[in-house]
């Protein structure tokens, strides 16, 4: 079985160096928390994977498919979930999921169910027939979440999906990643939650300056760092050591 994801020596540059030979393998079912400080490359690295951004060198392989050379067939196993959602002010989350999955060819009685079953789990169904235009930015947020879903993807690639929700709209968000693995797809996402990646994450990856410094579970960053301690501890101390020694 290939892996979810797999990057090797994966780089780009803009005015100067963002990502720096990044290699990393995420295995399918697996949950993945990308950390980093601010302007570390995380979301350039999502971004590459999504097939927003082409890199300067390196390979994506997504389910042994080749990103690159194949950007569509790797498209249909993978949903982008931006920290922008763009929806279509003019639409319902319920024309707007019937439009995606009409884009993904979906079959539409499954995408009907899966449009219907997304809708109750983000507490979107009472507003499942208004216009999207009157929506606050965290329930666009959801329609948006919901649109990436819609088509059954095996790979759920997340930017920032919790930042801006209230404490009811981040659960049903967690609570939707976590049916979702536990059905065996797989997540990867990036957070400044500490605590999310702390209760959700099988594994971490840290990412300073356009390198992955470190990565692993909670136990074995622990173990990196010598001491039992937070993750938020640990976040800040691999971070220092990953620049000191760049
Ligand atoms: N399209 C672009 N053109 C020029 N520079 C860019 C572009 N996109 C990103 N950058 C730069 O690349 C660097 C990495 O940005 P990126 O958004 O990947 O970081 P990040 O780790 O996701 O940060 P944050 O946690 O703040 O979201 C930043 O210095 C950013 O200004």
């Amino acid at each position: 079985m290939p892996a979810a994801l797999a990057l090797s020596g994966l780089t780009k540059s803009f005015d100067r160096p963002v990502v720096r030979g990044v290699d990393l393998t995420i295995a399918g079912g697996e949950f993945y928390a990308l950390l980093g400080p601010n302007g570390a490359g995380k979301t350039t690295i999502l971004r590459m994977v999504a097939g927003l951004l082409k890199p300067d060198s390196g390979a994506i392989s997504i389910f042994g498919i080749d990103a690159l050379a194949d950007p569509v067939a790797a498209k249909r196993l993978m949903a982008w979930v931006s920290d922008e959602p763009m929806v279509y002010d003019r639409l319902t989350p319920l024309e707007y999921l019937d439009f995606v999955a009409g884009l993904w060819q979906v079959e539409p009685d499954r995408a009907r169910r899966t449009a219907h079953e997304l809708i109750d789990w983000l507490g979107l169904a009472p507003y499942a027939n208004d216009l999207c235009g009157g929506f606050s930015k965290g329930m666009l947020q959801k329609v948006a979440l919901a649109g990436a879903l819609v088509h059954d993807p095996r790979l759920i690639i997340l930017d920032e999906p919790l930042t801006g929700l209230d404490a009811g709209s981040a659960r049903q968000v967690k609570d939707v990643l976590r049916h979702k693995t536990e059905a065996g797809v797989t997540v990867i996402m990036t957070t400044h939650i500490l605590e999310v990646a702390e209760r959700m994450a099988e594994r971490i990856g840290v990412i300073a300056e356009g390198r992955l410094i470190a990565e692993g579970t909670l136990a074995e960053l622990r173990a990196r760092i010598g001491r039992e301690t937070t993750l938020e501890e640990i976040f800040l101390d691999l971070v220092a050591r990953g620049s000191q020694a760049a």
